[in-house]
């Protein structure tokens, strides 16, 4: 199958106006139809071995997206004391989660046993589980964006009291606690990038021909 032009494009105008989304989040419910769409686009992300170690939690119940908020301002508390003088401002400063304005959560998990103890491509590397989990969230995240939600990854939280919150077991990892909604608008550059906080790294700096 080739993909033509237009499609291409299409794909470049979704990585490229993907953003991490905070506080622009509508309360407009998400249609279940469309969900399954992005969570389907996410089950399609490669996986090694082909272990699919992902789990998907979701969760529109606002008692228990509190839970999760109370987890994210204890975190987020000890994130702050972790930075000195101005940039212990600047962080407190920044909002960093739209656990409870968007309409959805959905934690993206992994199971670190799934599919027997030797998996194809995971033996000299057994975090390659994880990265597998993490592409589900980018399929996610592209797959929002494409049907114009918005997603804001929230990992200032401790993985204990998401598995709390959710009913986790404790053998399961829970990667990405994700924000989930339509929005107001998209920023066109990163809010820390705005914010002053890091600028996008040339990627001529980046790229290593032949050695590092
Ligand atoms: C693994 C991981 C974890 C987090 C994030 C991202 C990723 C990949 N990001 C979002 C992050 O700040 C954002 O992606 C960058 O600032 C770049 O902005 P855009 O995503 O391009 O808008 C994020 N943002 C936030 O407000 N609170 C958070 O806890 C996190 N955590």
């Amino acid at each position: 199958m080739t993909i033509s032009a237009d499609e291409r494009d299409a794909l470049y105008k979704v990585i490229y106006s993907r953003r991490d989304v905070r506080g622009q989040f509508l309360a407009d419910p998400v249609p279940e139809e469309v969900l399954r769409r992005v969570l389907d686009a996410a089950h399609h992300a490669p996986s090694v071995g082909f272990m699919q170690p992902w789990d998907f939690v979701v969760v529109r119940d606002f008692e228990v997206r509190k839970q999760i908020k109370a987890g994210f301002e204890t975190a987020h508390a000890e994130a702050a004391a972790m930075f000195e003088g101005a940039k212990r401002e600047q962080y407190r400063s920044f909002k960093l989660e739209g656990i409870l304005e968007a309409p959805v959560g959905v934690c993206v998990t992994c199971d670190r046993t799934r599919s027997g103890e030797v998996v194809i491509g995971r033996t000299a590397n057994p975090e390659m589980d994880l990265y597998s989990s993490v592409c589900a969230v980018q399929n996610l995240w592209l797959a929002a964006r494409a049907e114009n939600l918005g997603v804001g990854w929230v990992s200032i939280i401790h993985h204990d009291s998401v598995r709390q919150a959710l009913g986790i077991p404790e053998h399961i990892v829970p990667v990405a606690w994700l924000c989930i909604g339509y929005v107001s608008f998209f920023h066109d550059t990163p809010e820390l990038e705005q914010a002053g906080w890091l600028p996008r790294l040339a990627l001529e700096e980046l790229v290593h021909q032949e050695q590092w």
